[in-house]
């Protein structure tokens, strides 16, 4: 199973895309700009796309994917959602006025289309890939993922979230836990801010982490770029023991 990252930035500039995982060429994790790089024919072959939760940096692309794809595929491309996720989509995105209802709108005699019901816990398998939707505390109803490849080896990838006790429970029952991409928005000098919005910073990041038992490479995400290589720095001072990196756009995973 291979893991590519389209976006991982907490914003956009300095050419960084927001948050967008490809897993092998079928499965999509979140779909921010950075699946604006994918050609026609990459984006054809998205057959399910794992929402975090509605912010629009997780989300635009969706969009742009539907409209783009519509009429190159003879099934629907299913979003997969907490009930929240898949309602403020159908409220606010796709509602005939921001962008057309393409849950109506058929293409072969099929949706274009399907919104799908994915609560905590749920579990999702195709071709031996199994995805887990785990707990996450946002701003508003979120889930991180537990992407198990047929090899036993698992990723995890937290979305959008503070500090979370629950995550760690599912964590820590991962036999083979190869890899954990953690968001670390703010730098401690936001760190009200952090707590606002609900995202972690260097000292919450250190505080949460300490209850992670396995010792998997560590990646950071969805830092905000004005601040990406201070608040990088605060990351390895807190937790040198994990030995984080940045996660970048483009880098390649396979599991
Ligand atoms: N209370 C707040 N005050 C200022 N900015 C906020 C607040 N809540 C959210 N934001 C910003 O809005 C952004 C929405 O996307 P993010 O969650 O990535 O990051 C969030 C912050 O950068």
């Amino acid at each position: 199973m291979r893991l590519r990252v389209l976006g991982c930035s907490g914003g956009i500039g300095d050419g960084g895309h927001t948050t967008s995982f490809l897993v092998d060429d079928d499965l999509l994790i979140d779909a921010g700009t950075g699946v604006c790089g994918l050609d026609i024919a990459a984006l054809a072959r998205i057959d399910h796309v794992f929402v975090t939760h509605a912010h629009l940096d997780h989300v635009c692309g969706l969009a742009f994917i539907i409209d783009s794809v519509f009429g190159h595929r003879r099934a629907p491309l299913r979003v997969h959602a907490l009930p929240a996720t898949l309602a403020a989509l159908r409220d606010h995105m796709f509602n005939g006025v921001i962008w057309p209802d393409f849950t109506r709108l058929r293409s072969h005699g099929q949706p274009s289309l399907e919104f799908i019901e994915f609560d905590v816990g749920a579990v999702f398998e195709s071709a031996g890939r199994r995805v887990e939707a785990l707990p996450a505390a946002h701003q508003v109803p979120a889930v991180g993922y537990r992407v198990d490849a047929p090899s036993g080896r698992s990723f995890v990838f937290t979305g959008d979230t503070a500090a979370c006790p629950a995550r760690w429970d599912a964590v820590n029952r991962i036999p083979d836990l190869a890899l954990l991409v953690i968001e670390t928005a703010f730098c401690n000098a936001e760190a009200d801010l952090a707590l606002r919005s609900q995202h972690l910073c260097p000292a919450s990041l250190a505080d949460d982490i300490a209850a992670l038992a396995a010792r998997p490479a560590l990646r950071i995400t969805h830092l905000k770029p004005s601040d990406a290589q201070l608040t990088m720095e605060e990351v390895r001072a807190a937790i040198p023991r994990f030995d984080p990196l940045p996660l970048r756009d483009g880098e390649v995973f396979t599991f």
